[in-house]
């Protein structure tokens, strides 16, 4: 193992989010206790999964390794009923352990797996893609999606701790890196400029997990998750503001029926939120601007249908961040200052479309 950064959440259920090189051997002392660990992947991860099972065995725990359907095919109630029937099957007990080990889909359906098994098993996110080790993997948020929407079904329920093995990212697919990009860059604009310094000064490097400003834009954003879970676990403030971009991109995650990546239509969402900030007349049209410039230097997407925006507008309603009939917004008040924009004017909403509509 080199060198490893322990980056720590604080609060009611503390736990560290570990990032490095060959941390698998890590994952015992993570689980202590435990007679038996599932172990939930999908096909891609399926070699790295049988890795963290020998691991797993050779520390005594029995391991009973779950493959589910790859990205966000596997993240249904479904799939997570199956996995309940496996640990029925096997006995697991409150003492056992679900390890996920993927991107933020499996992981997301491994956590909420464990919050619901038993009301509540310990579980530890063996994350594999970028966006999985810089947000799903991190902060305790679990769960599913249904026909109606994203993540609508789920728990708050944090990991024993997390694992970001950076060899992992060799073999993540160069789109998935990007996907991962847009959430860093969110970041960028929520609480750490500097992101966005790092990834407009050198856009190849920031997508090359060889080169070490990968590394240090993954510590970078991994620091503002930590820090704001620690202060908001449950989202009952400042935690919103890490749902940056997301109300248009889970309405064009819905649209898609979640064949689009979750990055990719966050990064869309990025440019509809910076709009709606600058419309709105908080946010200075260079800021805004420059959302659109990182993201296309990255070569992620900024635009959609221009045709969809009678389906975007009633997905978006249903949106965590509202209240009743309301829409509420993070938008920026400048660079890192998020707030919460409230807004009942549909025309504003349309207007702002207009900024990511495709020609
Ligand atoms: N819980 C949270 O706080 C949170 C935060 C952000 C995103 N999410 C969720 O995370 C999901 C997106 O995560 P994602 O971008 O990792 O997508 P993903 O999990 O669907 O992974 C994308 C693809 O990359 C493959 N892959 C992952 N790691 C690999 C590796 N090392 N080598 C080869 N292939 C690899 C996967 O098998 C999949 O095919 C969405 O469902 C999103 O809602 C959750
Ligand atoms: O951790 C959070 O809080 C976030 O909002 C991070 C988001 O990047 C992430 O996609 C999250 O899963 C969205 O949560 P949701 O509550 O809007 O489903
Ligand atoms: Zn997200």
């Amino acid at each position: 193992m080199d060198d490893v950064t322990r980056i720590s959440v604080t609060g009611d259920r503390p736990y560290d989010v570990l990032v490095g090189r060959g941390l698998f051997d890590t994952l015992p002392t993570l689980v202590e206790g435990a007679a038996r660990a599932a172990v939930l992947y999908a096909a891609p991860l399926k070699q790295h999964a049988g890795q963290v099972a020998d691991v797993l065995a050779a520390a005594g725990l029995r391991p009973l390794p779950i493959e589910v359907p790859d990205a966000e095919a596997g993240k249904s109630v479904e799939v997570a009923a199956r996995c309940w029937d496996e640990l029925g099957a096997a006995g697991f007990t409150r003492t056992d352990v679900v390890i996920g080990v993927g991107g933020g889909a499996v992981t997301d359906l491994a956590g909420f797996v464990a919050a619901s098994w038993l009301r509540g098993v310990r579980w530890v996110p063996v994350s594999s893609s970028l966006l999985g080790m810089v947000d799903a993997a991190v902060g305790g948020k679990t769960g599913v999606n249904i026909a109606a929407g994203k993540n609508l079904v789920g728990a708050f329920h944090p990991p024993a701790g997390v694992l970001c093995d950076l060899d992992l990212l060799a073999t993540l697919p160069a789109d998935d890196l990007l996907a991962g990009l847009a959430e860093v860059v969110k970041c960028g604009f929520i609480a750490d400029p500097v992101i966005l310094d790092l990834v407009e000064g050198d856009p190849a490097a920031s997508a090359d997990p060889a080169a070490p400003v990968l590394r240090e834009l993954v510590e970078r954003a991994i620091r503002v998750k930590t820090e704001v879970v620690s202060a908001d676990l449950r989202e009952s403030g400042p935690r919103e503001f890490l749902n940056y971009g997301h109300t248009l991109g889970h309405a064009i995650e819905k649209n898609e029926r979640f064949r689009w990546r979750h990055g990719h239509a966050v990064s869309v969402g990025l440019v509809y939120a910076a709009e709606l900030g600058r419309i709105s007349g908080s946010l200075d049209a260079a800021t805004a601007a420059r959302h659109s410039a990182v993201l296309q230097l990255l070569g992620l997407p900024t635009t959609y249908r221009a045709d969809a925006w009678d389906e975007l507008l009633p997905a978006m309603r249903i949106d965590k961040k509202a209240r009743a009939d309301t829409l509420r917004f993070v938008v920026l008040d400048g660079l890192a200052k998020p707030g919460i924009l409230s807004i009942s004017d549909e025309g504003m909403l349309a207007q702002a479309y207009l900024a990511v509509a495709a020609a």
